[in-house]
Formats: C-alpha cells, structure tokens, sequence
C-alpha cells in the first residue's frame, strides 16, 4: 500500500488514470469468471433435469459476454495504466533534471554523465513498465482469488478451508521467495556497473582499433559482467528452496480434490460442486504464480526509485544558515583571498595544502602549474562545489562557505575545457548566459569574443541550429562561443579552466585575444598551462603538488630562478623541439 501510494503521487494528476485502471482491472477479473459459474450453473441444473436450449443460450451468453467485456474493460485498463506510466516515466526524468538543476557541482566531478543519464533512463523506464503492465495484472491476481474462494466457501466450506490453508502457505512461501532483499540491491548496483562499463567499452572500442589492443584492456567490463553474474546467482539461490517448495504446495488442492472426490459417494450436486472447484482452483494457482513474478517487479520498481533517490542524497547541497548568506559580498570590486585554505577529496591525498593569496578585482591572474599541482581545484573552491576545506575563501569580507552554490554561480562564470553547447539554435545558446540580451550587446560580445567570422559562415547565421542537418562547431569554436557568453553574462568574476587546451592555432589565437579583452571588463582567473598569457597577468600564481610555491607578475617571476623560471624554459625547449622537427 505504502508503495502504490509512492507510485500514486509520482504520476500526479495521472493518479486517477490508474485508479480506474485498477478498477476495470478487479472489473475484468470478475468478469472472466463468468464461464466457471456457467459451467456450474449449467451441472447443477442438469442434475436436476432442467436444460433447456434456452437455458444453454442463456448461460452460454452468459459466458460469453464475460470473456468479451472481460478482454474489453482488461485492454481499457491497459491503456489507462500505461498512461499512468508514461507519466509516472516523465516525473522521474523530470525529477531526475531538476535534482540535477539543484545537486552540487562536486556531484558531477565524481559521476560520470553517461553513467547520471542511464540511473535516470533505466529506472525511469524499469518503473514505468510496471505501472503499465504489472498494477493491472495485480489487481487481477488478488481480485480474482478472493471471489475464487468466495464461491468455493459457498459451495463446500471445507474445500474453502482447504484451498485458504494453501493460499496462506503459498503467501509466505512468496515472501522468502523475493529472497534475500540485500542480495536483490547487489545485484541491481551490480546491474548498473555493468550497464554503464558496457558504455565505456563501447566508447573505447574505436580506440582498440586504431591501436590494435587486446580486448583485455576493459578489465572493468569483464569484473562487472563476473561481478553480476555472481549477484545474480546469488539471488536466484536464496529464492531457490521457497521456490519448489511452494510449486509443490499450489499444485496439492487439485490432488487433495480429486483424492477427497473417491472417497466420498458421489451426487450429481457433488460433482458440479468438486468439478467447479477444480477449474477454479486452477485459476487460483495460476493467479499465485503470476502474483509471485510481480512481486518481483514490484521490489525492481521500488529499488528503482530509491536508486534515482539515493545518487543525489550524498551530493546534496545544505544551505548557509540564513543571516549570514544575506550580507552581500560585492563581486565586482571586492578581493577575492584564500586564507591557508588545505583541501584533499579524499582522505588519500591533500589536493591543495596551506594556500593563501589575493586576486585584485578587474585583473587577470593566471594559474599555472604541472598537471594534478590543484590548479582546477581551486576553482572549484571558488565556484563553492567542494565546502569542507579547511581555511576561509573571501570575497570582499564575505566568507563564501556562507553563500549558496547558486548565489556563488550567479556572479561567477566557470568555463572549462568541456564546456559544450546544447543542441539548439547559437542565438538560443547565447541566451542562456542572458535571457535579456539585447541584438545590440549580442553583437557586441560576438565582436569582443572574436566570433564574427565564425557566425558569418553558418548558414543561418545565429538562428542556425546546432545538430541539425549535420552542423556541428569544433571544439574549439564552442569554446570561443563559451567566452561569447562569459561577455554576455552579469557576472563580475569569471573562470577560465585550461579552456585552450586542446584547441588548434587558429582558435587558440583568436581566443587570446578575446581573453585580453575579457580582462579588460571582469575579474578575470585563467587556469593555462600553456604560459602565453601570463605575459598580460596582473599576476600569476605557481602550483606544485598541491603548494602555491610562487607569485607575481611574468617579470618578477622570470628574474627569479624559481619554479616558473624553469617552466618558461622548458616550455621553450618544447616549442624548440617542435620547430625542429617540421624543418
Ligand atoms: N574528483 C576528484 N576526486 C579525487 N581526487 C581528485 C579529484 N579531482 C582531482 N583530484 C586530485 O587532486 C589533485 C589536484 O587535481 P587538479 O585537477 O586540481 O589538478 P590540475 O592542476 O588542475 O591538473 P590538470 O592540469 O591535469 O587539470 C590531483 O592529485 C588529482 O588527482
């Protein structure tokens, strides 16, 4: 009860569609057994020599009837449980988005989206064939019983005692048949580990092509399929015993019928009685059977939902305590300082240790660093995904741990190397950093992003959807999009997360100069472990293994023989190398 209820307030104003689906269902149940009592009807009356044509006519519409409007108002019920479900179907997805709308930032660092996509794709859908299909057949299977032994008791109570003895036992055999329930959640969790490893072995596979690898590189995959495997077996086996034992049970009332009918003298209202009871029981067992595969489902439906549940609970986000997330921090002029700030993700490692500095607002500051130095982690500290770091954060004199992600993110534009679009129109993709742009600004932060050109050989210009008819931008022409929309925005302070990474020349150059004109405009934090821009850097701050080891300008820096120094050189040396080799 307390699950269809959880059901009932997922499909929301749909809920009365499977209300009346559970109705025609119970409906459809009694009607089937119209046959079975015309049969009985049809013995009885023999007995007593009272067959008629027009008897038989009226029983055998009777019986008719019952199966006809029987199939009919069963079909209905299907159709108003499925629409049920493919609400029930939408609201989870809904949910799903919405709790991503609202899930930390942290969350999406540790799950991978193909892995957030297929919990909320599979468990949505797994719910929704059990709406659709499962909730009539289960109000089938617990009405049809209850009238089965309603008649039977009427007949002959002690058949009626005989077939509740074995429904009680066949009932609790049910329940040890849904086995060990801790079983059950292993193997669903290991179900999903191999769903979204067949995903990964899937995308890697072009790249055992190319380089010839063996199969036996996806060591994941192979674990999940044994891993599964193993859960499954397990499960299976611990219904095993109560599996057999209650097939044995269900199939003893037609034995004990029949073993009951030789030892007694029989009359021919015996015979229509103990003959009526042995086709129904019939039906009662089948019923029994039918309910024991839905339990089942109904355990799958629940875990699903507590599945979509559980992936957000952990990532949830606590918001400040009232008073002190209302004192405005004023992002465009105020100082933004880490204050011995040390942060590890895990207990394994520190990721940043001891870090201080200050970021002058309406500067450019880049971060450099060796790759793992916990250049994106501070990011991510500003940003507000991660809050148990140790230390404070300022902006101004306002502790950010005391601001909500979306205050935080509402001032602050984070782009990183996989920022991407959506698949919608540019000029839609540009709206979402301001849906009140103007023509006039959306021009242009199209000039001061570098992006003009870009546009002009689109075919419909900013009205070209993305994705369709095969239009797709390289990645590097998303990026000089995502700097577009960092102009667009309201926001004061922006990052730049290693956004010309893996981008060619010509949008690398191109890039530059729109990041110059960015900080021009706004506090401007460039993660780059390239080293060309730190030349136009109000200052630059230098990561190694967690520590912040120097800071200054570009000038300052080189004329120490410090850490940058001797990144600057090796840089050097790199680009060196390169040249060589094309000679
Ligand atoms: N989500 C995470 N969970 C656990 N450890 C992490 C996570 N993200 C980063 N780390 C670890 O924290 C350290 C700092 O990582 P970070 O991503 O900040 O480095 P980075 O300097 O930005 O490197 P890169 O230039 O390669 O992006 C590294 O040791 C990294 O392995």
């Amino acid at each position: 009860m307390k699950n269809l209820r959880r059901i009932l307030d997922i499909a929301g104003d749909h809920s009365k569609h499977l209300y009346g689906s559970i109705i025609l269902s119970a409906l459809s149940a009694i009607l089937m057994l119209f046959p079975y009592f015309s049969i009985y009807q049809l013995i009885t009356l023999s007995s007593a020599g009272q067959v008629s044509v027009n008897v038989l006519k009226k029983y055998g519409a009777l019986a008719l009837g019952g199966i006809i409007f029987g199939i009919i108002t069963y079909f209905v019920a299907l159709w108003l449980s499925h629409m049920a479900g493919f609400r029930v179907e939408k609201n989870i997805r809904k949910y799903g988005i919405n709790q991503l709308l609202k899930i930390s930032l942290s969350f999406f660092d540790n799950e991978e989206s193909g892995a957030i996509r297929k919990t909320i794709d599979d468990n949505a859908s797994l719910t929704h064939s059990f709406v659709a299909h499962n909730i009539p057949d289960i109000v089938r299977s617990v009405v049809g019983p209850v009238i089965i032994l309603g008649s039977i008791f009427m007949i002959n109570w002690f058949y009626g005692v005989l077939i509740v003895a074995i429904v009680i036992v066949s009932l609790y055999l049910l329940k040890k048949m849904m086995g060990n329930t801790n079983d059950m959640t292993h193997y669903m969790d290991a179900l999903d580990e191999m769903n979204s490893a067949s995903t990964e072995f899937i995308r890697g596979i072009a790249l055992v092509k190319l380089f010839a690898v063996p199969l036996t590189v996806f060591k994941k995959f192979r674990a999940s399929i044994t891993n599964y495997a193993q859960w499954a077996l397990n499960y299976s086996f611990s219904a095993r015993r109560a599996y057999v034992i209650n097939q044995i049970v269900l199939e003893l009332f037609p034995l004990l019928l029949v073993f009951t009918l030789s030892k007694r003298a029989m009359n021919a209202d015996h015979f229509a009685g103990a003959l009526f009871c042995l086709l129904v029981s019939s039906q009662v067992v089948l019923l029994l059977i039918k309910v024991m595969y839905i339990g089942e489902n109904l355990t799958l439906a629940m875990q699903a939902l507590d599945r979509v549940d559980n992936m957000f609970v952990k990532h949830q986000t606590t918001p400040p305590s009232e008073s002190l997330s209302t004192i405005p921090a004023d992002f465009a002029n105020d100082r933004l300082s880490f204050e011995n700030v040390t942060f590890s993700y895990d207990s394994k490692k520190t990721a940043l240790e001891n870090i201080s500095f200050d970021i002058s607002p309406q500067r450019m500051t880049v971060i450099v660093g060796a790759s793992g130095s916990g250049k994106s982690t501070v990011a991510r500290l500003i940003i507000g995904a991660y809050k148990n770091y140790t230390g404070r954060i300022f902006i101004g004199k306002t502790e950010i741990k005391n601001l909500t992600e979306n205050q935080l993110m509402s001032h602050i534009t984070y782009v990183s190397q996989n920022s991407r679009l959506f698949s919608r129109s540019i000029l839609e993709n540009l709206q979402i950093a301001n849906p009140n742009a103007s023509t006039q600004q959306i021009d242009q932060a199209l000039k001061k992003a570098c992006c003009e050109d870009l546009i002009a050989k689109l075919p419909k210009g900013l009205e070209t959807l993305l994705g369709e008819d095969g239009i797709y931008l390289s990645g590097g022409e998303q990026q000089r999009l995502a700097l577009c929309q960092a102009f667009l925005s309201a926001s004061q302070i922006v990052i730049l997360d290693e956004v010309t990474a893996s981008i060619d020349t010509e949008n690398e150059s191109q890039m530059q100069l729109a990041i110059s004109k960015l900080a021009a405009e706004k506090t401007l934090i460039v993660i780059d472990h390239k080293l060309k821009i730190t030349k136009d850097a109000a200052q630059v701050l230098v990561f190694d293994q967690g520590k912040l080891v120097e800071s200054g300008t570009h000038k300052e820096l080189v004329s120490r023989n410090g850490k940058y120094r001797e990144m600057i050189r090796m840089h050097e040396q790199t680009q060196q190398w390169k040249l060589g080799e094309g000679k």
